[in-house]
């Protein structure tokens, strides 16, 4: 039998947002964004058997207070917490650091990434065990341009060869555990480019385009009309339930 964790990356300050409290806190239709986020993962509980959420140092007296209430119970009693770092790979890092031998594959997500669907989730179990790393992602609408310094077009990119990159990510254990050790000093943007730095393949599955990651006080009106057009689906989940 396998074992799998999951890790929630919810440490970041959230400056893009520009707004008082970190993003991962704001009320999303009157539930915090990453209680939201979380409560994504209760129809999944069972097949991990340990859950991290890494928070901001100092954060744990305001999750246990402000986030736990809200997730569903079941979940919510599985959740443990960690400190997170100054970077999003060193709170994944502290994340995995908490991790023994007995995990075979860990799924890495964003706190900040409410939205991504079941068949996502599938579809990344099913890539990890074949192929032992696997990102979720969406191909690419707009076309996309090389630029340099004096703000001149470089070239033009070919679009079918571009996907945009998202999470939940999942990688076997031992793999993303050497990556992050061999990453340690440099900087990647996910965990995923932290494998192909050591020459790994990693498949990609294909993402939902509503698994947007919520960065800019834009993103927040696009999640408020995802949330509106769910109404009615399983996802409104209700504190009592
Ligand atoms: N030191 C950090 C930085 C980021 N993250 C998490 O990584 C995810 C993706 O990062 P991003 O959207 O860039 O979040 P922030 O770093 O909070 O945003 P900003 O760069 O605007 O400050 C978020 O869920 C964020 O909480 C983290 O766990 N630890
Ligand atoms: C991990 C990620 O969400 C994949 O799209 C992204 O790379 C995080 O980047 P950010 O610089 O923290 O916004």
């Amino acid at each position: 039998m396998m074992s799998s964790a999951l890790i929630v990356a919810a440490a970041g300050e959230g400056r893009r947002m520009k707004k008082e409290i970190r993003k991962q806190y704001l009320p999303l239709r009157g539930k915090p964004l990453l209680a939201r986020t979380l409560s994504g993962f209760a129809g999944w509980c069972d097949k991990f058997s340990r859950i991290i959420v890494v928070i901001p140092p100092g954060d744990e007296d305001y999750f246990e207070e402000g986030i736990i209430p809200q997730i569903p119970a079941g979940l919510e009693k599985r959740i443990e917490m960690a400190a997170g770092g100054t970077s999003r790979q060193e709170s994944v890092n502290r994340g995995l650091k908490r991790l023994n031998d007995d995990i075979d594959y860990v799924f890495i997500h964003d706190g900040a990434r409410p939205f991504f669907s079941e068949e996502l989730m599938e579809g990344l179990f099913e890539a990890v065990r074949r192929w032992g790393a696997a990102t979720a992602a969406t191909p690419v609408k707009d076309t996309i341009k090389q630029k340099n310094n004096k703000g001149l077009v470089e070239n033009t990119l070919d679009r079918d060869k571009l996907v945009a990159v998202q999470t939940p990510q999942a990688f076997s254990c031992d793999l993303i555990k050497t990556a992050h050790r061999r990453a340690a000093g440099k900087k990647f943007p996910d965990d995923a480019s932290l494998v192909e730095e050591m020459g790994r393949e990693v498949r990609i599955v294909r993402g939902n385009f509503d698994n947007i990651k919520l960065t800019t006080p834009l993103d927040l009106k696009l999640a408020e009309a995802i949330l509106a057009g769910r109404q009615g689906e399983d996802f409104e989940w209700r504190a009592d339930s």
